[in-house]
């Protein structure tokens, strides 16, 4: 995968070494009794017969294709907004240097909500699955283009095992093929191509038709009209992930609970 994640990986490189310092799974074992339950998010998602599908509202204050989106960001009051029209689940950006996301962000949305949050991050080393349950995730994404088959495999059998879910992220067929080897139960196709940051809907379309029976698929990324989302609804995706269209009004609009 191109420049830009690998500009990503290389600054997350020096964040890890720091936070494995802390020792957030020596953290975790210390206060794993006190923790509360996660929320699922798999059940959050889950698409009965004839329902329409999720949606998973992304708190996102920037991003390095569109720069500052939100001037004064409050993620409380974007979470109420988007826990109103109906979403289904939250991402919390918690990335900083990139995304200008926190930590904080995160624990605040947790705590004030009851909807499962995704830790929407940059995961390469366990150390962040561990931090991503102690500050109030109940579910983290890992992105295959950001790591190896068998660290993807590892890292999704500890966030289960700590009590996270998991969304896998792929971008192609042969990353989806490589989230289905290593048991991924939800699937989200990013349509941001990370290296010119131009977002495809086919995408997501050519990669539904892919995915086998019992998998949660989320379309993620430049869903930004009502006949996006109809047509994400129309290939049997379960769930939407969007943030920069929830800025606007037309998807505030859109009931999102209705058949
Ligand atoms: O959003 C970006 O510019 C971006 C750039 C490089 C790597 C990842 C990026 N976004 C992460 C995401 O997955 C999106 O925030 C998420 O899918 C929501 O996208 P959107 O609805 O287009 O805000």
């Amino acid at each position: 995968m191109g420049t830009y994640l690998t500009k990503i990986l290389d600054v997350k490189a020096d964040e890890v070494s720091r936070l494995k310092q802390q020792a957030p799974d020596r953290r975790y074992r210390e206060c794993e009794h006190d923790l509360s339950a996660s929320r699922g998010m798999y059940a959050a998602l889950s698409r009965g017969e004839g329902e329409p599908l999720r949606l998973i509202a992304e708190v996102k204050k920037a991003s390095p294709s569109r720069g500052v989106l939100v001037e004064h960001f409050d993620p409380l009051e974007l979470a109420r907004r988007y826990a109103d029209i109906g979403a289904s689940a939250f991402s919390v950006l918690t990335d900083r240097d990139f995304f200008q996301g926190a930590n904080d962000y995160l624990s605040t949305v947790s705590r004030e909500f009851d909807l499962p949050v995704l830790r929407k991050d940059f995961i390469v080393d366990e150390s962040q699955v561990y931090e991503a349950r102690l500050i109030g995730a109940d579910a983290i994404l890992l992105i295959v283009a950001a790591l190896d088959p068998l660290q993807l495999e590892e890292y999704i059998q500890l966030a289960h095992e700590i009590g996270l879910d998991v969304l896998v992220e792929v971008h192609d067929e042969r990353e989806l093929d490589t989230a289905l080897e290593r048991h991924a139960r939800m699937v989200g196709v990013n349509n941001r191509d990370l290296r010119d940051f131009s977002v495809s809907l086919d995408t997501s379309l050519r990669l539904r038709s892919r995915m086998p029976e019992g998998i949660i698929s989320v379309a993620e990324s430049g869903l930004k009209r009502q006949a996006d989302v109809l047509m994400m609804q129309e290939a049997s995706f379960d769930a939407v992930l969007i943030g920069e269209g929830l800025l606007g009004d037309e998807l505030q609009r859109f009931t999102w609970k209705q058949p």
